[in-house]
């Protein structure tokens, strides 16, 4: 595949029905799919396998508990075959390290092992957020904190906004894989998203992936969406 900046659509919906539709009508137009927390709980793994076959998954439940907790549970979820995977970075070096260490168990040749993926500040989040919640960085500085921590800890890349790209490939240069919701195409509603790009910003800026749910999914032609995105993504 090329270094194109790839687009994942993010089918957030309790309906398997709906997920399904998504899929199969979204199939050429995206490079993965991504289900995550309503989806899964809402329609049970059974219901992930079925929708994500023939698709790359991006299996996006943000484990985040005691070491022990989320290596098993990275564990039970290897025989769904995700592409990507998240946990919380703030879950430490130690709940990261043994997450890497479950998965490599799971998968040992290696070639097929998904890739671990470390959630820094999530997009929905400011400084008065963070504020709130105790953390007087900036979003930048604790991106990069945690994005330092994970990468060392074992993870393989690190989900961000569009804005920290930059201060991260500085810090850690061009490995890891860097996943960048957030998204949103001009002129669209911002919803609940504060770090916020565009497609073409984003690319431009280095991302490896970016994440887009609503403006696709909720869009009249969600088929046109994406394929407007894949556009703006060939290019920057
Ligand atoms: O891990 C994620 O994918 C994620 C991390 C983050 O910081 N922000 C974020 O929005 N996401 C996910 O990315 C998707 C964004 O959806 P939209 O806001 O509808 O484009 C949602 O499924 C979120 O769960």
């Amino acid at each position: 595949m090329s270094n194109r900046t790839k687009l994942i659509v993010a089918l957030d919906t309790a309906s398997r029905a709906q997920a399904q539709h998504w899929a199969d009508s979204l199939k050429d137009h995206v490079d993965a799919i991504k289900l995550g927390l309503e989806f899964t709980y809402a329609c049970g793994l059974d219901a992930v396998k079925t929708v994500s076959a023939g698709h790359r998954l991006f299996l996006d439940l943000k484990l985040h508990d005691i070491p022990h907790t989320v290596a098993s549970g990275l564990s039970a979820l290897a025989p769904l075959h995700p592409t990507l995977t998240t946990i919380h970075a703030s879950g430490g070096t130690e709940m990261i390290a043994r997450s890497r260490e479950a998965l490599e168990n799971a998968f040992p040749n290696g070639t097929d092992r998904p890739k671990l993926l470390a959630v820094t500040v999530l997009t929905s989040m400011n400084a008065a957020g963070l504020h709130e919640i105790g953390v007087e960085s900036t979003p930048q500085e604790q991106v990069v904190r945690l994005g330092k921590l994970a990468i060392k800890a074992g993870a393989d890349g690190l989900v961000c906004s569009a804005h920290e790209i930059a201060p991260l490939r500085d810090a850690l240069g061009n490995d890891p894989v860097l996943v960048v919701p957030g998204i949103r195409p001009a002129g669209s509603a911002t919803d609940d998203q504060k770090r916020i790009m565009t497609p073409a910003q984003a690319a431009r800026a280095g991302a490896d992936w970016i994440v887009v749910g609503r403006p696709i999914t909720k869009a009249a032609d969600p088929v046109q969406a994406a394929r407007a995105i894949m556009v703006e993504l060939a290019g920057a």
